[in-house]
């Protein structure tokens, strides 16, 4: 049944979609649009930092920057949430208590997976227990790529039980595809199908360890996902591209993809993330230099 529904698709016709990110990639934003374009990527920034050596003084350091992104500019909104290892989520919810800043995680033996599913669940309900109220999992790419669809969708749904709260809002659910390491088009179109059907709350294109990441190419195909799925069953999933998005202009190609492509219920970061880790202060700068006339240059801000 799932994977006939699966097999089902049409195929993704990859020289339109590349055509289509071409076309839309000559569209820039008027100037009159464009600081509120630039807060509106900064409310959808999911500030991430997944590094061995991360440590509780740096994720303190990066909540406290969530909050106010500029010193010098408290009107720049804050982000919509830190992504941080599981053990550090406790020194996240701490930092971010009482704000609404949201706290990620990336559960589930991030970023390769390979670990038991009790293993994963496990990690989960850590992360879970310690106030995370996202969860950023990813998928089994190994049984997926051999076509055990049923495993990739059984395992989603038991990441997703372990995403109850004690406080009965469950921890929203971001499902990783690592497209870059999927075989095509199509299996990104068929990945973010399983997800949502699974019951993803969003589906997220890379974990940003693997090359190519969030592709435009490939975000292009998961808008059309949810468009599609919305339109098949009147759930509205959310898109989270990460990896690789460093600047404002690749902040505001994303904006007029969603905008193009899925139009305005989508531009809300209820909807739509942009998980990176060194982007925000192009953000920064680019919306100091619409204000001022000026660019600050990057050692005026506190490091990403
Ligand atoms: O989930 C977010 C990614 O890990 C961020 O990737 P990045 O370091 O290339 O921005």
């Amino acid at each position: 049944m799932l994977r006939a529904s699966l097999d089902a698709l049409p195929g993704v016709d990859e020289a339109g979609v590349h055509a289509r990110v071409a076309a839309l990639a000559t569209r820039s934003v008027k100037t009159s649009a464009k600081a509120r374009a630039i807060d509106l990527a900064v409310r959808m920034v999911d500030l991430t930092t997944l590094e061995g050596a991360d440590t509780p003084g740096k994720v303190r350091a990066l909540a406290a920057k969530a909050l106010r992104p500029d010193a010098s500019a408290p009107d720049v909104p804050p982000v919509a949430a830190v992504c941080v290892y599981p053990d550090l989520v406790p020194v996240a919810v701490r930092a971010l208590r009482g704000s609404t800043v949201g706290v990620a995680s990336v559960a589930t033996s991030f970023p390769a997976g390979r670990a038991p599913l009790e293993a994963r669940l496990a990690d989960t309900r850590a992360a879970v227990a310690s106030g995370a109220t996202e969860i950023d999992m990813v998928i089994d790419r190994g049984a997926f790529l051999t076509g055990d669809y049923r495993k990739v969708y059984d395992e989603i749904v038991a990441v997703r039980e372990v995403c109850a709260r004690s406080d009965g809002e469950p921890a929203h659910l971001k499902v990783i595809l690592e497209t870059g390491e999927l075989a095509g088009h199509d299996d990104v179109r068929r990945a973010s199908w399983l997800a949502m059907h699974a019951g993803a709350d969003f589906i997220k294109t890379s974990t940003g360890k693997v090359s190519p990441a969030a592709t435009p190419d490939v975000t292009l195909v998961m808008l059309q996902a949810v468009r599609d799925f919305r339109a098949a069953t009147g759930r509205q999933v959310g898109v989270k591209p990460a990896g690789g998005i460093r600047t404002t202009k690749d902040a505001l190609r994303n904006l007029v993809l969603v905008e193009e492509t899925v139009g305005a219920d989508w531009l809300d970061p209820r909807f739509f993330r942009l998980g990176a880790s060194s982007l925000l202060n192009d953000l920064l700068m680019q919306r100091a230099k619409l204000t001022t006339g000026t660019y600050s240059g990057p050692d005026h801000y506190s490091a990403d």
